[in-house]
C-alpha cells in the first residue's frame, strides 16, 4: 500500500501542504475513518471528518482534499446510494476518479452510557446509520423490539449524541471503537445478523493528484482490477454486456441500477467489471456506437 502513499505525499508536495489530506464521513470513530488509517497506515496524512458523504466528494471538487475515502456497498445492507447518486448526477463534470477500492470486514458493537449500563436499564433508543441498523435488524427486533431504532449521519455520531443526551436511556451502535473515543460501555458485542458482514469503500482521488504515480500503484496492487462502466438504460444493458464480455477476460463483478431523476421506469446502470493480472494499457474500448460509456479503471487495495 505505500504506492498509494507515495502517490498521495507526491500530490501533497506538490500543493505545499505537509501531507495528504483524506476526507471521510465522521465524526472521528466511524468505520469511515477505520479504513483511512488501513489505507494510509501510520504515514502523516490530515483527517478532513465530514458530516456526509457528498460533502466527502464536494471536498475533492472544491480542492480542501486531496482523497475521500467512502463506503459504496455492504453484503448484509446492500447498496450506499450516496456515491452511486452522486456519480450519476456528475459523471461528466466530475473533478475526480475511483482509483481504487477496499473491502472491510465490519462488526458492530452495541454502546450505551457506564451509569445506564450499570442499573441495567435497557435503552428506549438506538441510534445508528441506517446502514449499520439494516445490519442489525434481526438482533434489534430480537432483542429490542420496543426500542426506537433512529438513523443518524453515522455510526461515531450515534456515540457522539448518546454521550452528549447524558441521564436518557439511548444507546449506539457501531465501530468497537467509539466506547473508549465517546465513554460508552459496550453492552453487546458483534451484533451484525451475519458474520460475514462487509463493507466495499471506494477511494476517490482529486484528477490532478492521480495524473502522477499511477503506474506505480498499479504495479504493486494488480491482483485484481476494476473497471466501472455506466449503461444509459436498461434497454442498453444487454448489447454492453455482450461487447464488454468480447474483451479481454472481463468479468461482471457488479451492477448497480438507480432510478433517473423523474423518470419511473428509467434506469442509469452502473457495472463493475473485473480482471486479473496486470492493468490492461486500454482495458475496454468503446466505440461511439457502443452502448456505455468507461468512467474509471481502478486497483483493489489488498
Ligand atoms: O457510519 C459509519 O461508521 C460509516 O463509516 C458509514 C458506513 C456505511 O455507510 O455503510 C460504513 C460502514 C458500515 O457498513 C456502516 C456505516
Amino acid at each position: 500500500m505505500s504506492q498509494i502513499l507515495d502517490q498521495a505525499a507526491a500530490a501533497s508536495e506538490k500543493s505545499g501542504s505537509q501531507g495528504p489530506r483524506i476526507s471521510f464521513l465522521g465524526p472521528e470513530g466511524t468505520f469511515s475513518e477505520s479504513v483511512v488509517d488501513y489505507i494510509f497506515e501510520d504515514r502523516d496524512f490530515h483527517r478532513l471528518p465530514q458530516n456526509t458523504i457528498s460533502d466527502c466528494l464536494a471536498s475533492l471538487a472544491s480542492g480542501a482534499a486531496d482523497h475521500a475515502v467512502v463506503p459504496v456497498e455492504n453484503s448484509t445492507g446492500g447498496v450506499v446510494p450516496d456515491f452511486w447518486d452522486i456519480l450519476a448526477r456528475g459523471w461528466q463534470q466530475r473533478s475526480w476518479e475511483i482509483t481504487h477500492d477496499v473491502v472491510s470486514d465490519v462488526s458492530q458493537h452495541l454502546f450505551t452510557l457506564p451509569e445506564l449500563a450499570e442499573v441495567g436499564q435497557k435503552p428506549v433508543k438506538i441510534f445508528s446509520h441506517w446502514q449499520a441498523l439494516r445490519q442489525c435488524r434481526k438482533y434489534l427486533d430480537r432483542v429490542y423490539p420496543k426500542a426506537d431504532w433512529v438513523p443518524v449521519d453515522s455510526t461515531a455520531e450515534a456515540g457522539r449524541l448518546v454521550r452528549e443526551a447524558a441521564g436518557e436511556a439511548y444507546a449506539a451502535i457501531g465501530h468497537r471503537n467509539i466506547g473508549d473515543r465517546f465513554g460508552l460501555t459496550r453492552l453487546a458485542a458483534s451484533v451484525e445478523d451475519n458474520p460475514f458482514n462487509q463493507t466495499r469503500f471506494m477511494v476517490v482521488s482529486r484528477r490532478s493528484t492521480t495524473a502522477t504515480g499511477y503506474q506505480g500503484a498499479a504495479a504493486e496492487a494488480r491482483a485484481l482490477t476494476y473497471h466501472s462502466a455506466l449503461s444509459p438504460s436498461l434497454a442498453s444493458v444487454p448489447a454492453a454486456l455482450a461487447e464488454i464480455q468480447q474483451g479481454q477476460g472481463w468479468e461482471l463483478a457488479g451492477c448497480y441500477s438507480l432510478p433517473k431523476p423523474g423518470y419511473m421506469g428509467e434506469y442509469n446502470v452502473f457495472m463493475d467489471w473485473r480482471t486479473g493480472g496486470e492493468l490492461p494499457a486500454d482495458p475496454v474500448d468503446p466505440t461511439p456506437d457502443s452502448e456505455y460509456v468507461v468512467l474509471d479503471t481502478y486497483l483493489r487495495v489488498p
